[in-house]
């Protein structure tokens, strides 16, 4: 009865110190009385229950490392708060890189005592260790939806099914998060003093939005024989060949030079060689070079997806800057947290097409503690963002409220019975939601922010 409410007082003391970390660095740092106030009244609702959690878990006799987390985290709260007052009373000079130091550290050792928490009540998991090279093939290598052998490359197709398989082939449904990360940059720079103009704007989402589909387009081609093997990719336009690889590359190459021409014409050579850059990172680094061979790929392929941030920022100002730079890093560090879901949702397919992806080869464990792991590095750089660029209230609140959604979904990942493929994977594709939630809301105030007010 005990173990899901010590979990619980877990996850709330790492959202409320997470709330106070936020608002500290961001809000509290230039902002009124009024947050200052807040600020304060938070931090002692949140001592309290830092109180009751460490109380908890010694009376539950819970594992000694959840113990002693609970009691570090409290000594070094009392320290932090120390450093608050001292300032406040004028007995010491306020440090506030100190107490956002401070902070940082009681919400990682919050957070890895909630790992420690949630691994040692987990449903014992049947599916833990690593599937292996190519465990978990499928007794038929012809999924559903395969090639209609009498119309290659799409002769037999109608006109609109042609038109929809073009358009799948540009991978269109990450393009909103991918464009929101670009306003969002532009917006940093508009902040920053620059001026925006609509034309730079259009064009860039432009731009961006045909280098996506060529990266989208090559990536099809090249993985055309995998995705035959995986359930999830098997019906992709040229894996059933409804669009023929020579078309295909005629189409991506299209698209790049289109892309390149809008970028060169309407917006400027940094935002050009920036979304070249981003392609190639794409389509040849992450697709050729990484995701077949390393369980690395995720966290080093994760960059290229960060680009459109300096793409946005360099399109208005000319130049790439710190506040770009602290956008990118906040996406770099969100993409395993956001693709190892998935990648624990599909990894028999994964493993059926011999992608090392670290579920895969690493067990299903390993990357929930990394998608926990990734996920507090990620609120800790929007913190260092929010710090950097002046953001406000509305920031640290959507980091935080959005920040414990996924939280929460992830710690659920360990409540539903393992041994149920059905469940653990809806459990993992709700993280998955929750971390698109969590980047687009993120963005979203990044843009009122910078734009609104
Ligand atoms: C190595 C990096 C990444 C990998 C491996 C990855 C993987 C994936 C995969 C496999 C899907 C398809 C999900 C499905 O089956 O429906 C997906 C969807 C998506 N991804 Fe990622 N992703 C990465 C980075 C990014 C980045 C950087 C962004 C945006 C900034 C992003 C935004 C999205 C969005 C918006 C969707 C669609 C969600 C939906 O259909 O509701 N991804 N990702
Ligand atoms: C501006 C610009 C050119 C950006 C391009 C960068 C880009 C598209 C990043 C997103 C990365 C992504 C969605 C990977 C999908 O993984 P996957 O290819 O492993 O997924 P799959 O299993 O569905 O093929």
């Amino acid at each position: 009865m005990d173990r899901p409410r010590l979990t619980t007082l877990l996850v709330w003391s790492v959202v409320g110190t997470y709330l106070l970390v936020a608002l500290g660095a961001t809000a509290a740092a230039d902002a009124g009385a009024a947050v200052a106030a807040i600020h304060q009244v938070a931090a002692v609702a949140v001592g309290a229950l830092l109180a009751v959690t460490a109380l908890v878990a010694q009376r539950t006799a819970a594992a000694r490392g959840i113990r002693v987390g609970t009691i570090a985290v409290l000594i070094a709260y009392a320290g932090q708060a120390g450093v608050g007052l001292a300032g406040q009373t004028g007995v010491a000079p306020f440090d506030g890189g100190l107490h956002l130091l401070g902070g940082v550290a009681v919400f990682a050792v919050l957070l890895v005592t909630l790992v420690l928490r949630v691994e040692a009540t987990a449903t014992v998991s049947s599916a833990d260790g690593s599937l292996g090279g190519s465990a978990g093939r499928a007794s038929s290598n012809e999924p559903d939806g395969t090639a209609d052998p009498s119309a290659p490359g799409g002769g037999g197709l109608s006109f609109r099914d042609r038109g929809r398989a073009y358009l799948e082939l540009t991978k269109p449904r990450l393009m909103w998060l991918l464009c929101l990360l670009a306003l969002a940059g532009m917006g940093l720079a508009a902040v920053g003093g620059a001026t925006l103009d609509g034309v730079t704007v259009v064009a860039t989402l432009g731009g961006g939005v045909l280098a996506t589909g060529a990266s989208g387009a090559f990536n099809h081609i090249y993985e055309r024989d995998r995705d035959r093997k995986m359930r999830r990719t098997a019906d992709r336009p040229i894996a059933t060949d409804r669009v023929g690889v020579r078309r295909a590359v005629g189409f991506a190459v299209a698209l790049v030079l289109a892309s390149m021409a809008v970028m060169l014409a309407l917006v400027n050579a940094l935002a050009a060689a920036l979304t070249a850059a981003a392609i190639v990172y794409y389509a040849y680094v992450y697709t050729v070079l990484l995701k077949p061979t390393t369980k690395w790929n995720t966290v080093i392929g994760g960059g290229s997806g960060a680009l459109p941030a300096l793409i946005g920022y360099a399109a208005v100002t000319g130049t790439v800057r710190l506040p770009a730079v602290l956008l990118a890093a906040v996406v770099c560090c969100w993409t395993p947290a956001h693709f190892y879901n998935l990648a624990i949702a599909h990894r028999e397919d994964y493993a059926r097409a011999d992608y090392p992806m670290l579920p895969v080869v690493a067990g299903v464990g390993t990357a929930r503690r990394r998608i926990l792991a990734w996920l507090g590095v990620t609120l800790i750089a929007a913190v260092l963002l929010g710090s950097v660029t002046g953001l406000g209230v509305l920031y640290a609140v959507t980091t935080t409220a959005l920040g414990a959604l996924f939280v929460r979904s992830v710690v659920r990942q360990y409540d539903v019975d393992q041994r149920d493929a059905g469940e653990e994977r809806a459990a993992a594709y709700r993280s998955f939601h929750a971390s698109n939630a969590y980047l687009g809301a993120v963005l979203a105030a990044i843009l009122v922010e910078t734009f609104a007010m």
